[in-house]
């Protein structure tokens, strides 16, 4: 999937055809095409103010399903139905929740880029625009290759800590059913309120990418000359005071 060109539309379907779809290669039914994949990421009641809970959306399922305990139920967050198609690709992202990815069927390649290497990315948000990132346009994105990948595969059964903001990009190689959970590690308040998806930046960190954005557009006061010298002053600044020194 691109969500740069969109080369995906929203549809709804009886969660029965849904599955059959999503499990068969060619359809006989169809949207677009007759090969075109399906791909189900479960949502809340309301989709615009609540957050998907399995146990809510699907209580027939709720049994079934134990989170494992690695954190206080009021650190809960969101948990996700996800169904997908063979061969479906999922673009490159960071959330900002921890999250297990517990795969119930079906078999995923999960690649991880550490956010330590988000300059290789060439992000738009929270995402890359990088998608296919087993052959890249190194034309358009030259430094693609420096980020360094961690590549694991998913089988029925198995469960991937994904911990907030490394990204990862998903690939089904079969049919697949997971459930996915985001989970809070930081104080409640430091997440943004009106997120349902477990992927707005905490309200500090967008408070500064604004106050950021305001210092950019006060630069350009500057003939060029002061605003490189000034720039070059900020960025050093920025590095000395807010990079940690702790991580490799
Ligand atoms: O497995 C997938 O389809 C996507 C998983 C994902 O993006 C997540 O768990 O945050
Ligand atoms: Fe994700």
């Amino acid at each position: 999937m691109d969500f740069i060109s969109k080369n995906f539309v929203y549809r709804t379907l009886p969660f029965n055809k849904l599955v059959q779809r999503a499990a068969e290669e060619t359809h006989k039914e169809f949207f677009i095409a007759e090969d075109e994949k399906y791909y189900l990421r479960s949502l809340g009641e309301d989709p615009r103010k609540d957050v998907a809970d399995i146990r809510q959306q699907f209580p027939s399922l709720r049994g079934d399903i134990k989170f494992p305990a690695f954190f206080e139920e009021e650190q809960f967050f969101s948990s996700v139905f996800r169904i997908s198609s063979p061969g479906l690709q999922l673009w490159t992202h960071y959330d900002v929740m921890d999250n297990f990815l517990i795969q119930v069927t079906g078999k995923k390649r999960v690649t991880l880029f550490s956010p330590r290497d988000a300059h290789y990315l060439y992000l738009s948000g929270s995402k890359s625009e990088v998608l296919d990132i087993d052959n890249p346009d190194l034309d358009k994105y030259p430094l693609f290759p420096k980020a360094r990948r961690y590549e694991c595969s998913l089988e029925a059964g198995d469960v991937l800590f994904i911990p907030a903001l490394w990204f990862h990009n998903v690939i089904s190689e079969e049919f697949g059913v997971g459930v996915n959970v985001f989970w809070k590690h930081l104080p409640s308040e430091c997440y943004d309120k009106t997120d349902t998806y477990g992927n707005k930046d905490p309200v500090a960190a967008s408070r500064a990418v604004q106050i950021l954005d305001r210092a950019l557009k006060t630069l350009a006061e500057l003939p060029e000359e002061y605003r490189d010298f000034y720039a070059r002053q900020m960025v050093l600044r920025i590095q000395d005071k807010a990079y940690s020194k702790n991580l490799e």
